[in-house]
């Protein structure tokens, strides 16, 4: 029997192709394409498709591609965690941000994630395997239904590391910018990235309004060496120097992220020194106090310290802010909740 396919992984050009070849008329794939961004999970409620055609399409494909396995709710913030369930067992984590301007939602990318960051949850397991497209629109159509509102910012900050996963991000891009789905606007949308210097370039030549993060998390190669793998393939002055090709070609400016690690990267001198290598860049820097995660022992710099750190970097004329902490009672760390989850279960 021929595999089904997921319907939330296709575009409208791909619907109509699959219409097509189940002999329906082409318009028949836009009209698909708009019931599943209503956010239908069954192929029987698009009623202005036929009985027959629906049974039809029951054959070759299905709709709903995940569960909910679990949410914890904040009670400080209204955000949410998901756990979700996917169709081969394996299990995915999502957050659902509230803000004043609308709801975000920030999805994983991969199952685990093969990186190897030392600060990182998602990783410590390694990488099990690449999400598809409609499994990273999944996450957002299910916390939209669950919440019973619409979502209108996302960010590629859950685990996985988007730009390994390149195609099926762009696809994903792609479909959720799409006026007749989702509609999320690019200029709404954040992808993170540890710093894979090709697929940056290659994204700046795409052009998307997309705000591009990278993890920085280090004012020079010695430290980034040891906290992140990735530094001894691309180090920092071919990562600077593509963010700066990416800034050029897309007139956007970058988002820096750090995270403060007491004893490791959050020493005064690191802080001149930040922003000596950042200086005369279209950037900002978002400076976040580490989640500690149970598995390292690292620990989250002291308040005055994370004020004095970016004192500096703004005395030195780089723009940063402090990214307030989001949701701590509910296992905010990235990775963490599914981590949990794998290791009761085993
Ligand atoms: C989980 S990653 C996913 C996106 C991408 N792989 C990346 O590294 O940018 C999203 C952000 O969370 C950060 N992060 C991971 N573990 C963290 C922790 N324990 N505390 C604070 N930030 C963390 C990462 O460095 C990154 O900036
Ligand atoms: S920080 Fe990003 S790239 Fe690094 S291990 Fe975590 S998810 Fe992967």
């Amino acid at each position: 029997m021929k595999k089904q396919v997921d319907l939330r992984s296709l575009t409208i050009k791909e619907l109509e192709e699959l219409v097509v070849e189940l002999s329906e008329k082409r318009f028949r794939g836009k009209q698909i394409f708009e019931w599943i961004y209503k956010g239908i999970e069954d192929i029987e409620e698009m009623t202005n498709i036929s009985k027959k055609f629906r049974n039809k399409l029951k054959e070759v494909s299905y709709l709903k591609n995940m569960d909910i396995l679990k949410v914890l709710k904040s009670k400080n913030d209204g955000n949410r965690k998901y756990l979700f369930l996917l169709k081969d067992g394996n299990v995915i984590e999502s957050v659902l941000m509230r803000y004043k301007y609308g709801n975000s939602v920030c999805v994983s990318t991969q199952v685990g994630c093969k990186m190897g960051c030392s600060f990182c949850a998602s990783t410590i397991d390694g990488m099990v395997r690449n999400l598809t497209a409609g499994e990273i629109i999944g996450q957002i159509l299910s916390i939209s239904k669950d919440i019973g509102e619409k979502i209108s910012n996302v960010v590629l900050m859950g685990s996985g590391e988007p730009l390994d996963n390149y195609d099926e991000v762009l696809k994903f891009l792609e479909i959720i910018n799409h006026p007749s789905g989702l509609n999320i606007s690019m200029r709404n949308i954040t992808l993170s990235t540890c710093g894979i210097v090709p697929k940056i370039l290659d994204l700046a030549e795409r052009k998307l309004q997309l705000t591009l993060a990278i993890s920085l998390h280090a004012p020079n190669d010695e430290i980034r060496n040891k906290i992140m793998p990735i530094n001894k393939v691309y180090n920092m002055d071919k990562l600077l120097k593509a963010c700066k090709k990416y800034i050029k070609i897309t007139n956007r400016r970058i988002t820096f992220e750090y995270s403060l690690i007491k004893g490791v990267n959050d020493k005064i001198e690191h802080a001149f020194e930040l922003s000596r290598r950042l200086k005369g860049m279209l950037c900002h820097v978002n400076l976040i106090p580490l989640n500690e995660i149970k598995e390292k022992n690292y620990t989250t710099s002291n308040q005055d310290r994370v004020i004095e750190f970016q004192k500096i970097l703004k005395e030195k004329g780089i723009n940063a802010t402090i990214r307030r902490e989001i949701g701590s009672d509910i296992d905010a760390a990235c990775g963490q909740l599914r981590k949990n989850y794998i290791d009761k279960i085993k």
